[in-house]
């Protein structure tokens, strides 16, 4: 049997114990030159259209973080033979469109709204029954925005009250293909459909009335499928010609822009500080936080910008900066959504207002983001306020009081937001649990504490109050 990596938590529900830290200055600033893991979308991405092509893939610098071992799981549970060949490199032998298997047992995507949401596109096109389910986390988080759309695929959902997981799911043995306009800015809701598509006969056609990442247009092209993208106003139209035969083809994932935010904030908040994180991502559908860095006053640079395996990518390299406030459009969220809790932190240190606009949908994320970056802020002696969907912070430049403790309610990007606050603020910061880090950005402790040059990071010395 070919090697898996085992997921830290190996039966639904059951939780790891919690990992308590804490962040504290530095005394100098943070340097050096650093790589983060492959782009989590494009990793789920890259294992489920290797999955449905003919032939094998081969994938480098796949993120090996819990999330996307759990799309890899799922894979081979469903019949695709999927190998781990060294770090980040993974070979997929697929079964082509239509021809997964039913898998024998639940399928558990531990805290993944992504792996989660476009597997249930992915089984609406085949004739099988499976059951998903998920963490705590994922078994609270909506499912309806991909389930109701999809049964005009043929296909049948039952899931828990407000249609939540466990999800039971019967596929479609001819399934149907849709014409739907998402009623939420949402790639994993668009990504889920098309994936469906691809097993239907006909044109499927999704229209998003914002643009939002587009990996899963530029990956089914990458392996052969006809997509064509229409812009209708703000309306992006992507109509996808059904049951192609896709064909196996490398995918070389770039470091995720949404891990290079925590080391290139705190760079930027840390003084003395410059940091360079190589080989970004910098799909313009991902990079509104670094667009609105530089609106703050924040010197962030890119060197070295090329394309590699049909997406952009540079090195970005960070220094501290005075920041002032910034208002950041509602039109900008989906080009950021996972980045606004590291850049309320960032807005905790500038001087002026912030007022980030939109954010409605930061409350369906691994956790009620909107409220948990509020009680981060709150927990550490900065007051933010919501009006609306919009977040609110007032500061004067000062660095944060910090001293508090934060809940990350099983959400990875609190947990690091608020262990970067830390390396900033005046009092340490601490966290109540650091393990679901791992879904997204394992080694993140590790590289941050290489670039302070010491542990910087570190297990409270006994438990949380000392
Ligand atoms: O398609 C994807 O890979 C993702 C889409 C976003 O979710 P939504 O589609 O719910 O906005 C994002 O928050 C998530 O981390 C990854
Ligand atoms: C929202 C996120 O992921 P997912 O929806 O895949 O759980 C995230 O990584 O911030």
């Amino acid at each position: 049997m070919p090697h898996l990596p085992a997921p830290t938590a190996p039966h639904p529900g059951a939780a790891p114990a919690p990992a308590p830290m804490r962040s504290a200055a530095p005394g100098r600033g943070l340097k050096g030159r650093i790589g983060v893991p492959g782009d989590k979308s494009v990793s789920h991405r890259a294992l489920m259209f290797g999955a449905l092509a003919v032939g094998t893939t081969e994938i480098t610098g796949l993120l090996e973080g819990e999330d996307v071992l759990r799309t890899a799981a799922a894979m081979r549970a469903l019949g695709a033979e999927v190998e781990r060949l060294g770090e980040g490199h993974w070979r997929v032998a697929g079964r082509g469109v239509g021809g997964l298997v039913e898998p024998a047992d639940v399928l558990d995507m531990g805290n993944s709204g992504t792996a989660a949401r476009l597997i249930c596109g992915l089984l609406a096109g085949h004739p099988l029954f499976a059951v998903l389910t998920g963490d705590a986390s994922l078994r609270r988080r909506p499912m309806r925005r991909v389930t109701e759309p999809l049964l005009a695929t043929g296909a049948r959902f039952t899931g828990r009250a407000g249609g939540r997981l466990p999800l039971a799911v019967e596929g479609a043995a001819e399934p149907m293909p849709l014409d739907y306009e998402v009623p939420v800015p949402s790639a994993q809701v668009k990504s889920a459909l098309l994936l469906a598509g691809l097993c239907a006969r006909g044109t499927t056609r999704v229209t998003e009335r914002e643009a939002t990442r587009d990996h899963t247009e530029n990956m089914l092209r990458h392996f052969g499928a006809t997509v064509r993208v229409a812009a209708e106003g703000n309306r992006r139209v992507i109509e996808l010609e059904g049951q192609p035969e896709l064909r196996a083809a490398p995918v070389a994932v770039p470091a995720d822009p949404s891990s290079a935010a925590f080391p290139l904030v705190a760079a930027l908040l840390v003084p003395g500080s410059e940091v360079t994180v190589a080989g970004v991502g910098l799909n313009p559908l991902r990079t509104g936080l670094f667009d609105t860095l530089r609106e703050m006053g924040g010197g962030l640079s890119v060197t070295n910008a090329r394309v590699e395996g049909g997406e952009p990518v540079g090195d970005l390299t960070a220094s501290f900066s005075a920041l002032r406030g910034v208002d950041v459009p509602a039109s900008r969220a989906p080009s950021m959504i996972d980045e606004y809790p590291v850049l309320a932190v960032a807005a905790a240190f500038a001087r002026g207002t912030s007022r980030f606009r939109g954010l409605a949908e930061l409350r369906v994320k691994e956790s009620d983001r909107l409220a948990a970056t509020v009680a981060l802020l709150a927990a550490n002696g900065v007051r933010a306020e919501v009006e609306g969907d919009d977040l609110i912070i007032a500061r004067d430049g000062a660095p944060a009081p910090g001293g508090g403790t934060v809940e990350t309610h099983m959400d990875h990007r609190i947990a690091m937001s608020a262990l970067v606050m830390g390396l900033a603020s005046t009092r340490p910061v601490a966290v109540d649990d650091t393990g679901f880090i791992d879904t997204s950005f394992p080694g993140f402790t590790g590289l941050m504490n290489g670039l302070a040059g010491g542990p910087a990071i570190a297990a409270p010395p006994s438990g949380l109050r000392e």
